[in-house]
C-alpha cells in the first residue's frame, strides 16, 4: 500500500448531514472520511469478481444482476436499546437500471443505500454487489476494492471543501488514498469535470459555483474511477428545479447512454419518471414497487415537468 500522508484534519472535512440536518443524522468526521473517500479506496485485495459488471478476463458469462439483497435487516444500537431500521428488505436491481427509493420519514431509504455502498453492514440478510457476496466475514480490504471499482457516491450535501477548486476537490479522494500519480490524478479529474460540462470550471472555487454545479463536481468526484453503480442520496434536495433539471438530465445520460446503474433516494415525485423503476419503503420494508414506463422518461418527461 503507498498511501500518501496529506495530514488532513478530520476538522476540516466537511460535516456531511442529509435531509434536513438534523443532529441526530450529522455524521461524525471518521464517517465523513469513510463516505469522501468510499469510492476511492485503495486496497491491496483482490477484486471484487464481475458479476453483471464490466467483464474481467476469462469471467464466465456475467448474470444481469448487480444487487441483490435477501431478507436484509438493519437494526441500529442506540446504547442498550435496537432501533429498526430495515426490516427484512429483498431486493434485486439490474446492470442500467435507475431506481428511484421514495417512503415515508425514517422508512429505511437510507440505510438501505448505505448497506448498498458498503458503508454499513446488515445486522441479518444476505447481500452481493456486482457479485461480491458480502457477510460479517468479508475483509475490509475487499469492501474496500469493491468501493473503489465499483461505487460512486453522491450525497445531498456538496461536501466540496472550499479552500480547493473544483479540480483539487474531484482529486482529493484519490490523493487521500494514494492513487494514480499527481499527473494521472489531475488528467482523472478534468476529464470527470468534462463528462458532466464543468470543463470551463476547473479552477473556481466552491464559493464561485452555483449549486448545481457544485452537485455536478460532486458527480464528476464519484465518476473520477468510473463507477459501475451510482449511490445517490437526495443528489437535488438542495437545488431548485432549474438546477435539479440539470443535475437529472447528466444522469439520465449517465444511465441511458453509459448504462451506469443508478440507485437513488429521494422525496421529490417529480423525479421518478427520469428513473427506470420506482420502490417505495414503509416502516423499513419494501412496501411497493412500480416500473416507470420508458415511453415517459426523460427528456419527455422534464418537459411535462417544466410545463406543469
Ligand atoms: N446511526 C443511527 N443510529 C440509530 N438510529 C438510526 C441511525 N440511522 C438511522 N436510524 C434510525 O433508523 C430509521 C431509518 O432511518 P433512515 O435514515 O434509513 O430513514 P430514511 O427513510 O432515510 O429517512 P428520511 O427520509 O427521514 O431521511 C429511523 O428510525 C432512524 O431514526
Amino acid at each position: 500500500m503507498d498511501h500518501i500522508e496529506l495530514n488532513i484534519r478530520d476538522d476540516v472535512l466537511p460535516t456531511m448531514t442529509k435531509g434536513s440536518q438534523s443532529a441526530d443524522t450529522r455524521l461524525t468526521a471518521t464517517e465523513n472520511r469513510t463516505r469522501l473517500t468510499a469510492s476511492t479506496s485503495r486496497t491491496s485485495g483482490a477484486e471484487p469478481a464481475s458479476h453483471g459488471c464490466a467483464p474481467s478476463h476469462d469471467a464466465p458469462p456475467a448474470s444481469n444482476t448487480v444487487v441483490e439483497l435477501k431478507n436484509i435487516h438493519k437494526t441500529y444500537l442506540l446504547g442498550v436499546e435496537g432501533v429498526p431500521a430495515l426490516r427484512g428488505v429483498s431486493l434485486t436491481v439490474a446492470k442500467g437500471e435507475w431506481v428511484a427509493v421514495y417512503g415515508t420519514s425514517g422508512g429505511g431509504k437510507t440505510s438501505l443505500l448505505n448497506i448498498i455502498g458498503t458503508i454499513d453492514k446488515p445486522t441479518k440478510g444476505e447481500l452481493s454487489i456486482c457479485g461480491t457476496a458480502i457477510d460479517a466475514n468479508t475483509t475490509d480490504d475487499t469492501l474496500a476494492a469493491l468501493r473503489l471499482h465499483k461505487l460512486g457516491f453522491v450525497f445531498q450535501a456538496f461536501n466540496l471543501l472550499s479552500s480547493m477548486t473544483a479540480r483539487e476537490n474531484v482529486e482529493l479522494p484519490m490523493t487521500l488514498q494514494g492513487l494514480h500519480s499527481a499527473a494521472q490524478r489531475r488528467d482523472l479529474a478534468t476529464r470527470a469535470l468534462n463528462r458532466v460540462g464543468l470543463g470551463h470550471r476547473l479552477d473556481h472555487f466552491p464559493a464561485q459555483l452555483s449549486g448545481g454545479e457544485q452537485q455536478r463536481v460532486t458527480i464528476a468526484r464519484a465518476l473520477a474511477n468510473q463507477p459501475e453503480i451510482l449511490l445517490a442520496d437526495e443528489p437535488t434536495g438542495d437545488l431548485d428545479s432549474a438546477n435539479t433539471d440539470r443535475v437529472m438530465d447528466l444522469l439520465y445520460r449517465l444511465n441511458a447512454e453509459q448504462k451506469m446503474t443508478v440507485i437513488m433516494v429521494t422525496h421529490d415525485p417529480a423525479l421518478k419518471h427520469f428513473c427506470s423503476r420506482v420502490v417505495y419503503m414503509r416502516d423499513g420494508r419494501v412496501a411497493r414497487q412500480e416500473t416507470v414506463d420508458p415511453a415517459a422518461r426523460a427528456p419527455r418527461a422534464r418537459r411535462t415537468r417544466r410545463q406543469g
